[in-house]
C-alpha cells in the first residue's frame, strides 16, 4: 500500500504548519471510510461542539470540560457559556491579567522576599496534573531561543514526589531568602502535595523565623476557587497570592490555566506563555471548525481507537525526535491513561471491546537504543514520530556532511519505513547472513506509525502539539462513549494509603517495641511489619535482614516447573486475588 501514491497522497492532513502523515497506518480509504462513519453514528461533530460550548459531559462530577476556554482569547471560541451563571472568558483573563501584573512584579524586583532580598528562585509544588504539563513546558523552553534570554538569572525547579529526596534534590542549593514556593493544586488537600507544601513552609521558616509573613510574601497557590479557604488556612494571601481555576479545568488539563501560567511566566515572562496559548488556540479553532476527513485530532483520535478496539494493539509509543521534548511523552501519557483507563461507559454499562493504551516514550534517537527492539521485532506498537524541520540548535561542524540536526531527522524518516517495510529472509541470506541465523534477522514489517513534522519546536508549536494530544484523547474517548474527564481509578489508592498510613502510626507510636500490625490481609501484615522491624533494627543494628525464604524459593519452583506458560494451565491455577 505504501508503494500507491494516490493512497499516500489521501492519507496527510495540514493546519497551519502541521503536516501530519498517517499513510504507514494499516488502513485502506475504505477503512477510513468507515471510521469516519463510525465518527458520524457516535455523533462526534456534536460531542466536540458540546465541549467547547460548556455541556456539563463530565456527568459523574456533573461539571463542564472547558480547558479550551484557557486559550480562547478575549473572543472565545465555540460558545463558552457555563450554566451557573459565570462568563468562563472573563474569569480565565481576570486571573491571566492578575499573572501578567504579578510576573511583571517579580521580574522587575517590585515583590521581594521576606528579607528584602530579591526573588530568584521559584520551585513548583504540584502532583499529576499540576505538574507534569508544567514541567514538560518547562523543559521546551530551556532551549527556546527567547525561552534562554529571558529565563537568564532565574531558576524554576518542581517539586512532587513525597519521597524525602525530592525535597532534598529540589532545595539543597537555594537561598530560602531568594525563593519563591507555588502550591500547585487543584484541590488543596492532595497528601504528596500538602505534606510537601508543609516542609516547604517549615524550609522558609527554618530560614527566616516562624512569622506569618514569610509565608504571605513566599508562597503563592494555583487551586480551584472551591479550595479557597484551605489555601487562606495554610497561611497564604488569597487576594494577592492565589491564581484560581475551576472544577471545569481537570487537572491533567489545566497547564495552560494558572497551573501552567505562574510558573513558567515568573522564569520566562509572560510573554511566551502567551504564545503557548496562541498555538493551543490555533489547533483547537482547527479541531472545531475543520471537516472530520482534514482534522488531525479526529483523525488521530479515529486511528487511536482503530489501532486499540479493531486490531488489538494494547499499546503505543510517543517518540519526540527533539530532546526538549523529554517530558511529553510523561505527560501523554497521564492526560490519556487517566482520561481513558475505564471500564464503565456513559451509559453505565460495562465495555466488552479493549479501549485505553498503553501510552509511553522517550525521545528519539534514545528509544531507538532501548525499547525499539521490541517494536521492530517483538510485540506491535503503533508509534508516532514527532519531527522538526528547524532545531532549536543546529550544530554542523568541519568536515561533517551533514548538520546534527540532519542527522537526528534521519532516522526520523528512516525509523517509520523499517516498521513499515521490514525485512524479508532473502533479503537476509541476500547479505550473506548463515542459514542458522537468518531468521533472527527477518523483520515481520506491516507495523503501523504516524509521522508529524512541524516546523520548530517553539512556544507556539508547543502549544499545538498540547493541543493535538488533548483532542485526540477527547476524540477517543467520545467514540468509546467514555467519560474521558473524570478519574475515579485515582480514589481508591489514595483511601487504602489512609488506612495504611493509621497502621504505620500506630506501630510508631506503640511503646512496645514489637507491637504487631494486623492489616487487610496477611502479605499486607508481613511486609509492613518487616519494614517497622528493619527501620527499627536499621539504626545501629547493621541493615535490613533477609525477607524469608521459604516462600520465595517454593514460587520460583512453581514458576519453573511450568515454563513455559500455557494458558490454560495458568488459567487452572488463576484466581481472584480478593
Ligand atoms: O491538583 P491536585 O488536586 O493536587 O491533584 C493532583 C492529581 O491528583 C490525582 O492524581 C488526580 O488523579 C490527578 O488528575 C491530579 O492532577
Amino acid at each position: 500500500m505504501l508503494r500507491d501514491r494516490d493512497r499516500c497522497d489521501a492519507m496527510i492532513a495540514t493546519h497551519d504548519g502541521v503536516y501530519y502523515d498517517y499513510s504507514r497506518q494499516r488502513v485502506t480509504a475504505e477503512t477510513m471510510d468507515l471510521l469516519f462513519d463510525l465518527a458520524e453514528r457516535q455523533m462526534l461533530t456534536d460531542r466536540i461542539r458540546g465541549m467547547f460550548g460548556g455541556d456539563r459531559i463530565n456527568f459523574t462530577e456533573d461539571r463542564a470540560v472547558l480547558h479550551t476556554a484557557l486559550r480562547a482569547g478575549r473572543e472565545g471560541i465555540g460558545t463558552v457559556f457555563v450554566d451557573d451563571g459565570v462568563d468562563a472568558i472573563r474569569e480565565v483573563h481576570d486571573v491571566l491579567d492578575r499573572v501578567r501584573r504579578f510576573t511583571d512584579a517579580f521580574r522587575s524586583g517590585e515583590i521581594t522576599g521576606y528579607t528584602g532580598k530579591r526573588m530568584r528562585n521559584v520551585v513548583s509544588v504540584g502532583i499529576g496534573g499540576s505538574y507534569l504539563g508544567p514541567e514538560f513546558l518547562h523543559e521546551v523552553l530551556k532551549t527556546e531561543a527567547v525561552g534562554i534570554s529571558t529565563s537568564l538569572g532565574y531558576d524554576l525547579r518542581f517539586l512532587a514526589n513525597v519521597d524525602p529526596v525530592d525535597v532534598e534534590r529540589t532545595c539543597a542549593d537555594l537561598d530560602p531568602e531568594e525563593t519563591l514556593i507555588i502550591v500547585v493544586s487543584k484541590t488543596f488537600t492532595t497528601a504528596e502535595t500538602m505534606l510537601n507544601a508543609r516542609t516547604m513552609r517549615q524550609w522558609l521558616w527554618d530560614f527566616m523565623g516562624d512569622d506569618a509573613d514569610v509565608v504571605r510574601r513566599h508562597v503563592v497557590a494555583c487551586s480551584s476557587v472551591s479550595a479557597t479557604e484551605r489555601v487562606r488556612a495554610f497561611g497564604i494571601d488569597t487576594d494577592e497570592g492565589m491564581f484560581r481555576f475551576w472544577d471545569w479545568v481537570g487537572g491533567r488539563y489545566s497547564v495552560c490555566g494558572a497551573a501552567g501560567a505562574v510558573p513558567i511566566s515568573l522564569m520566562y515572562g509572560y510573554d511566551l506563555f502567551e504564545k503557548f496559548l496562541e498555538g493551543a488556540r490555533s489547533m483547537d479553532q482547527h479541531f472545531l471548525n475543520a471537516p472530520p476527513r482534514k482534522n488531525i485530532p479526529i483523525i488521530m483520535g479515529l486511528l487511536g481507537c482503530w489501532n486499540s478496539s479493531f486490531m488489538g494493539y494494547s499499546s503505543r509509543a510517543l517518540i519526540p525526535y527533539a530532546q526538549a521534548l523529554l517530558r511529553l511523552p510523561a505527560h501523554i501519557q497521564q492526560l490519556d491513561m487517566e482520561s481513558n483507563g475505564k471500564r464503565i461507559n456513559r451509559h453505565g454499562v460495562e465495555i466488552d471491546y479493549p479501549v485505553g493504551e498503553v501510552d509511553f516514550g522517550e525521545p528519539g534517537t534514545n528509544s531507538q537504543h532501548s525499547f525499539f527492539q521490541m517494536i521492530h521485532q517483538g510485540q506491535t506498537v503503533p508509534v508516532d514520530f514527532l519531527g522538526f524541520v528547524r532545531s532549536q540548535h543546529d550544530l554542523l561542524m568541519d568536515n561533517e556532511k551533514l548538520s546534527s540536526h540532519d542527522e537526528l531527522m534521519a532516522n526520523f524518516f528512516a525509523q517509520p519505513d523499517a516498521l513499515a517495510n521490514g525485512k524479508t529472509a532473502d533479503e537476509v541470506r541476500a547479505e550473506g547472513c548463515p542459514e542458522e541465523l537468518v531468521l533472527h534477522k527477518v523483520f515481520d514489517g506491516n507495523r503501523p506509525s504516524s509521522s508529524l513534522l512541524f516546523p520548530e519546536l517553539s512556544a507556539y508549536v508547543t502549544g499545538q502539539i498540547l493541543s493535538l494530544y488533548e483532542h485526540r484523547t477527547a476524540v477517543q474517548g467520545f467514540i468509546w462513549d467514555l467519560n474521558s474527564f473524570d478519574q475515579w481509578g485515582v480514589e481508591l489508592g489514595k483511601k487504602l494509603a489512609l488506612d495504611v498510613k493509621e497502621h504505620l502510626m500506630e506501630a510508631r507510636n506503640s511503646e512496645v517495641g514489637d507491637h504487631e500490625i494486623i492489616a487487610d490481609n496477611p502479605a499486607t501484615s508481613r511486609i509492613m511489619n518487616y519494614y517497622i522491624k528493619n527501620s527499627r533494627d536499621a539504626v545501629g543494628v547493621g541493615g535490613l535482614s533477609n525477607p524469608g525464604t521459604s516462600a520465595t524459593s517454593v514460587t520460583r519452583k512453581t514458576h519453573k516447573d511450568h515454563f513455559p506458560p500455557q494458558i490454560n494451565d495458568l488459567g487452572g491455577h488463576s484466581g481472584r486475588l480478593s
